[in-house]
């Protein structure tokens, strides 16, 4: 163990090596509560050089090295639990280059989320990729777990986001892929290979970044709805009658966890079964009339049966707290997480038969339904009952997880929309993946990372 800070600190210096056990616990997990962290160091490199030299030597060494971000997800994609060193991120924070005819800025791995908005919105642009997390959540991990969030129906995944990308594979090689081209047919394009791969084939230490123009008045629109079936139903009318920049939905369960808090208000005097959030940009009041009439319709047919529409940004944000509070809400129980998707068209038929065995195997558990349906992806979480011990708890969880994946695979689905795979789903990835495709996926890995040393155990099984 000695050995292994005396030879770190050669790398960094000393203040850069940490292994003291405050430090081991809080970068050895991310926010999945089912694992003991146990990393034997974690490094804060400030440079690309540094990580190379970091996984250079973890190669001679054959000891794991996992990437730690903001360290907010939720597949245990960047827990240490083997005596792995970390590599975190937090002092590669530097944003660069910006060029305002490209639209496009250069970013170090560790930079925040909502760090990179706030650049975006200084040069009068916009970095769409957002979700609850943005305070914490770092580009490097967005970018290895191709991040989704709550604006992927108007403007994509991360991915989409990528037009450069400065990686370290796992044999310690600096590969700068794509230099922001739009255009660049010269054969595979490895950054799309790094961009989702969870850090299993190298660390992503910087991007060349693409921003937007900022969208106008953004607008929320929170419908109540009485029946699962009718939500998809709003959908179709409200995305083929004008462009929505987000499409979420709730259930009253979610909700009432948000409004326990106490710091939002029950949006409409009745409670809902479900609830509809959607939004949409107003540059003049035409498209707030559009809304309006096409609410209208949705409570004519029966859809929807309560509507409250922002009138401030304020008001804005504050409807979408009930939706991007509910993850934090229910933390405390524990709740095992199962964030799974179908083709949006899919979305009705398929969302009818998970209620039916959710409600047929968990008859005594809270089960709470929200996520971005939109994309055709929902957020399943089970509660723990406060009584049961966490293990009895997860084995009943993956015991149903097999029933909901075994439907996810009928349907063509994935069974991890945008939360990764990690160590948390790694077992189940056959449901999503051939046998072939997965063989392949081996045989990628040891391309780039021949020893195993690059986020040892995750997502590939
Ligand atoms: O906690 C979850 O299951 C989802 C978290 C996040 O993806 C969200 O959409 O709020
Ligand atoms: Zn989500």
């Amino acid at each position: 163990m000695t050995d292994i800070r005396t030879e770190l600190m050669t790398l960094l210096n000393e203040n850069r090596v940490r292994t003291d056990a405050d430090s081991l616990g809080q970068y050895g997990l991310d926010w999945t509560r089912f694992h003991t962290p146990a990393p034997s160091a974690v490094v804060f490199p400030r440079s690309v050089d540094e990580v190379a030299a970091i996984v250079r030597w973890a190669n001679q060494r054959k000891i794991g090295l996992v990437p730690s971000g903001g360290r907010t997800g939720l597949s245990a994609g960047a827990v240490a639990t083997q005596g792995e060193v970390v590599v975190s991120f937090d002092l590669m924070r530097a944003i660069s280059d910006f060029d305002p005819v490209e639209r496009t800025v250069t970013i170090e791995a560790g930079v925040v989320t909502e760090q990179l908005q706030g650049f975006a919105a200084e040069h009068g642009l916009y970095y769409p990729v957002d979700f609850a997390s943005r305070g914490s959540s770092q580009l490097g991990g967005n970018i290895s777990t191709n991040a989704g969030g709550i604006k992927v129906i108007r403007y994509g995944l991360t991915r989409d986001w990528v037009m450069g990308l400065t990686v370290v594979t796992g044999q310690g090689d600096v590969l700068r892929l794509n230099n922001g081209l739009v255009k660049n047919a010269t054969g595979y394009d490895l950054r799309h290979l790094f961009i989702g791969a969870e850090g299993t084939l190298g660390f992503i230490v910087g991007a060349r970044m693409r921003l937007a123009r900022q969208p106008r008045n953004l607008t929320v629109l929170l419908l109540a709805v009485p029946e699962l079936d009718g939500i998809m139903s709003v959908f179709r009318l409200f995305n083929d009658g004008m462009p929505l920049t987000a499409f979420e939905f709730f259930s009253e369960q979610a909700l009432g966890h948000v409004l326990a808090r106490g710091h939002s208000q029950r949006p409409f005097e009745s409670a809902s079964p479900y609830y509809v959030l959607l939004e949409f940009e107003a540059p003049t009041d035409a498209e707030t009339e559009l809304a309006f009439s096409l609410f209208e319709k949705a409570t004519e047919a029966g859809w929807a049966v309560d509507g409250i529409v922002s009138q401030s940004e304020q008001q804005a944000k504050d409807l979408w707290r009930l939706r991007e509070d509910i993850s934090e809400s229910i933390t405390p129980r524990r709740p095992y997480k199962n964030d799974i998707s179908v083709t949006v068209s899919k979305a009705p038929a398929f969302m009818r038969e998970l209620d039916a065995i959710l409600a047929r195997e968990y008859p005594d558990f809270e089960v709470v339904w929200f996520g971005h349906i939109g994309d055709g992806n929902l957020h399943i979480n089970v509660l723990k009952p406060e009584d049961m011990p966490i293990d009895a708890f997860k084995r009943e969880c993956e015991r149903v997880s097999q029933w909901v994946f075994e439907l996810v695979k009928k349907f063509d689905g994935s069974i991890s929309a945008e939360h990764g795979v990690g160590l948390l789903k790694r077992d189940y990835l056959g449901y999503s993946r051939s046998a072939e495709e997965m063989a392949y996926m081996r045989a990628i890995k040891q391309v780039f990372d021949p020893n195993g040393i690059i986020n040892p155990g995750k997502l590939v099984p």
